[in-house]
């Protein structure tokens, strides 16, 4: 039997934008159904973010101590992956149980309904046999999937995804990762500092193709230091699976591993969610929105489908958005010049804004510096671990930072002066009469200042 249900507001995905739209509307006293699939919470504290980044603190403490004798004295580590498994199912995933989540969604006042939803014309989202009329409208943040490229005979195998990783209680023998993105670059050194044995398959010219490309080629020679084999500019052709290995065949060669992990992007399945309804396109790589993430009229997009990023901190960002929008509250609209992102290998390779052959596509007058840590105090102090780079660009018109890679170790926390620097445009030359402490990392800022040409 078909039942409706009429609400004020229906979000369709409880990742982290679309638990935040969820909660804070109804703490502001709507009528709020959230609809979720799977687990609320989605990608990023279960398979995604936080389970990754406990595997890479437990993977730099083994390469830290590592580093230990040459500075410190005789230190020894014997990798127990058993320790990282154990953690991520009890303290980040609850063993993959979202009670606390959804308790924490009902608390605030919003409904949880468990299924799939999907639009049904405007403002109007149904869930199995149950039809929701939404007042004011429905908030889409259903996120991305795994990208898995056509490679003759991939499909058939049992590969991993990122989902396999994080659930991994035993370490394989050896690896291929398929793509030298975030994802890739940064399971890759976890797994080899774990004592794996781990080759990296990447199709572009070089590792994090999006960024500065000495981003790359840091990265590249961290994933070398550390054991790993790292293919660039190289296409699988054929993946086979026999006798419990992957054989995944590159020219003129076969990768042969245990395991093979597919890392090769995420997509939205926008057809799956009925958009063509609402009269967006189905085929489309992402929902398209205006400043107040409005995708039409009584329609909402927040989080990895918006194709602005596939970040935790953007889907949060688009969603404090949404819920001003809805609540008729003033604030700024969407702005991505100052977008920052952190991929989390050791080095950390950190970036906000645009690169410069970004800039230089858009036809901007710039300058730019590239300073390495290792010519700073703070860099040749560290020693061991201490590789890493400071590059800036300058809209050379304007007088304002633009873009910034800060590589090293810390560099995410690094990151956030030139954040503040891109986001709020403070001056160059202001930039460049400040008081920089003696001896941090981000004390070289003021020589990459200095050296903008
Ligand atoms: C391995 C890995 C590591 C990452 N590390 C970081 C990091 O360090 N920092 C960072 O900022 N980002 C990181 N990310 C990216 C981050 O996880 C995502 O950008 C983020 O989770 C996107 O949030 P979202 O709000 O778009 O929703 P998602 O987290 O993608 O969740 C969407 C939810 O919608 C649900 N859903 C989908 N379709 C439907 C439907 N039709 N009906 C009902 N429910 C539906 C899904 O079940 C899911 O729960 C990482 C990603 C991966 C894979
Ligand atoms: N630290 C972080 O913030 C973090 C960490 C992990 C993931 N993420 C997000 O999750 C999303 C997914 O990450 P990802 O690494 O899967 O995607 P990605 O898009 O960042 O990288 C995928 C890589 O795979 C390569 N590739 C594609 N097809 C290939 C093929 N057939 N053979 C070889 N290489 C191929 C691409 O050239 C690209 O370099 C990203 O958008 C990222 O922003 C963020």
């Amino acid at each position: 039997m078909n039942e409706q249900v009429d609400v004020d507001v229906v979000v369709v995905g409880l990742g982290p934008g679309g638990e935040y739209v969820a909660g804070s509307l109804a703490e502001a006293g709507l009528d709020v159904v959230g609809v979720e699939a799977e687990l609320v919470g989605g990608e990023c504290p279960y398979w995604g973010c936080v389970p990754s980044k406990m595997m890479i603190r437990a993977a730099n403490l083994v390469a830290e101590t590592c580093r230990a004798p040459a500075l410190a004295g005789p230190a020894t580590v014997r990798p127990d992956w058993s320790r990282v498994a154990d953690r991520i199912r009890r303290e980040a995933t609850d063993d993959w149980n979202d009670q606390v989540a959804a308790e924490r969604l009902e608390a605030k006042g919003g409904r949880l309904v468990r299924g799939i939803g999907r639009l049904a014309g405007e403002r109007r989202v149904t869930v199995g046999d149950r039809t929701f009329e939404a007042r004011r409208g429905v908030v889409l943040a259903t996120g991305g999937r795994p990208r898995i490229p056509p490679v003759e005979g991939l499909a058939q195998t049992p590969y991993w995804t990122n989902r396999d990783v994080m659930a991994a209680k035993e370490l394989p023998g050896s690896l291929t990762v398929l793509g030298g993105g975030a994802v890739g670059v940064e399971l890759a050194q976890v797994f080899a500092r774990f004592g794996c044995r781990v080759t990296v398959v990447e199709g572009q010219d070089r590792l994090l193709s999006q960024e500065e490309p000495e981003a790359g080629e840091l990265a590249a020679d961290a994933l070398r230091a550390d054991g790993v084999t790292v293919l660039t500019g190289v296409r699988a052709r054929q993946v086979t699976y026999e006798g419990g290995g992957f054989g995944v065949h590159v020219d003129g060669e076969v990768l042969r591993a245990e395991r093979l992990l597919v890392a090769t992007g995420r997509y939205a399945d926008l057809g799956a969610l009925g958009v063509e309804t609402v009269g967006l396109d189905p085929a489309a790589r992402a929902v398209p929105t205006d400043g107040r993430m409005r995708a039409a009229d009584g329609l909402w997009a927040v989080g990895d489908i918006t194709g602005r990023g596939a970040f935790t901190h953007v889907s949060m960002y688009q969603a404090q958005i949404t819920v001003r929008d809805i609540l008729g509250q003033p604030g700024p609209e969407a702005d991505y010049r100052a977008l920052p992102r952190v991929t989390f290998t050791d080095p950390e390779i950190a970036a906000v804004g645009v690169t410069e052959r970004q800039a230089r596509e858009r036809g901007l007058r710039i300058r730019t510096s590239l300073v390495r840590l290792s010519s700073s105090t703070r860099g040749w102090i560290h020693g061991p671990g201490g590789e890493g780079f400071l590059k800036l660009v300058e809209d050379a018109d304007r007088g304002v930072l633009i873009g910034a890679t800060s590589a090293g170790p810390a560099g995410g926390e690094l990151l956030y002066g030139l954040n503040v620097a891109v986001h709020a445009e403070v001056p160059v030359d202001r930039l460049r009469h400040m008081i920089y402490t003696y001896p941090t990392f981000h004390r070289a800022v003021e020589p990459a200042l200095a050296a903008l040409a």
